[in-house]
């Protein structure tokens, strides 16, 4: 469906989209993930052809949209603010693109039903948008996008301003409506949870280019590198060096994955990777502090003479601050990555 070949976007020095590959699918929906100013919107915008490129092409169904204006790509896009216009009631709000392609008055009005029945928000057509709760105007913005069907939808950090329990809500609901639609997406987020519960594939961007691509499970359990595993939250990456099942690191002596790279390397220990037991087996580290996180406890430990290192185990296992504990490691929980930082 949609193809960006080496896309290159500059401004002045700066380089905000590096010789950019990548393939969306049809029905698949693919969210660009990455640290602020990393490039994801310049290359939303560039898909959308409000973006200039300076190099490479942007394919839709096969065709090279270049110099094909914005309205003529049929894509549909909802960003960050989705500005709905406060003067129109709902109904006048999803129409919106309808009016635009001259779809016949009763046809609207058969698909603005249908379509705010699809987002949740039945019957809702006569009220004001100025009225509506915040996750009520995401919806009805998200309608009036899908309203036109494009035939790719592009969501800028679609959920961003809204508050974590409705984002969480939200997000499974809308790969509920994509699903049904069978629609075609590329989002853009900077929130990994969202990234993850939306995405059949994510794209993690570092300085105008991809660091990643995989699927959430892929990119989740085998990080592609010391930057992607910072990225998702994990902070236990030393330089270790790898010889045969046995990595040296600064925590000791630690087992990886049979078959793992040999030789100098980063190395990922999922907290998950850390079994806690008495003082005089394994590591010996002190308990800094607990932090709870519903249905486990993220436990941050101080070894002697070595990085701090964050370890997690159930409500009923958590140790005490201050206690002194013994950290041993599972291999099935350690990954091996590239050897540079990033
Ligand atoms: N119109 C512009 N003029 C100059 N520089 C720009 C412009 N738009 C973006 N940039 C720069 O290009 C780089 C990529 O920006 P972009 O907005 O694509 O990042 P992003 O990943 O979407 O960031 P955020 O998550 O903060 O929205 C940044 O360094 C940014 O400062």
């Amino acid at each position: 469906m949609l193809t960006i070949e080496d896309a290159t976007v500059r401004f002045g020095r700066r380089t905000a989209l590096d010789a950019v590959d990548l393939e969306v699918a049809d029905h698949e929906i693919v969210c660009v993930l990455g640290p602020s100013g990393s490039g994801k919107s310049t290359l939303l915008r560039a898909v959308a052809g409000l973006q200039h490129l300076d190099g490479g092409r942007v394919l839709l169904g096969g065709a090279d949209q270049a110099g094909v204006p914005v309205h003529r790509r049929g894509v549909g896009l909802m960003f960050q603010d989705h500005q709905l216009f406060p003067q129109r009631d709902v109904a006048g709000n999803v129409a919106f693109g309808l009016r635009m392609h001259g779809v016949p008055k009763a046809e609207q009005g058969r698909r603005v039903e249908e379509l705010l029945e699809l987002v949740g928000l039945p019957g809702a057509g006569k009220r004001a948008v100025a009225a509506l709760s915040g996750g009520e105007q995401q919806r009805v913005a998200l309608a009036r996008a899908l309203a036109p069907r494009p035939r790719l939808l592009m969501l800028d950090e679609p959920l961003g301003q809204l508050d974590r329990t409705l984002r969480e809500r939200l997000v499974v609901e809308l790969r509920g409506v994509f699903g049904r639609l069978g629609t075609t997406v590329l989002a853009v987020t900077h929130d990994q949870g969202e990234a993850f519960a939306l995405a059949d594939r994510v794209v993690v961007m570092r300085d105008g280019r991809i660091a990643q691509s995989g699927t959430p499970r892929e990119v989740w359990q085998r990080p592609a590198s010391e930057f992607v595993a910072r990225f998702l939250g994990f902070d236990n990456v030393v330089p270790a060096t790898v010889t045969g099942g046995t990595a040296e690191t600064s925590w000791g002596r630690i087992p990886v994955p049979a078959g793992a790279p040999q030789g100098v390397c980063r190395l990922l220990v999922r907290p998950a990777a850390v079994r806690l037991g008495p003082p005089d087996a394994g590591l010996r580290c002190v308990v800094e502090s607990l932090t709870f996180r519903g249905h486990h406890v993220a436990v941050r430990l101080r070894p002697t003479g070595a990085p701090p290192l964050e370890a997690e185990c159930g409500l009923k296992d958590a140790p005490e601050v201050g206690a002194e504990v013994g950290a041993g490691f599972a291999a099935e929980d350690v990954v091996v990555l590239a050897p540079t930082a990033g």
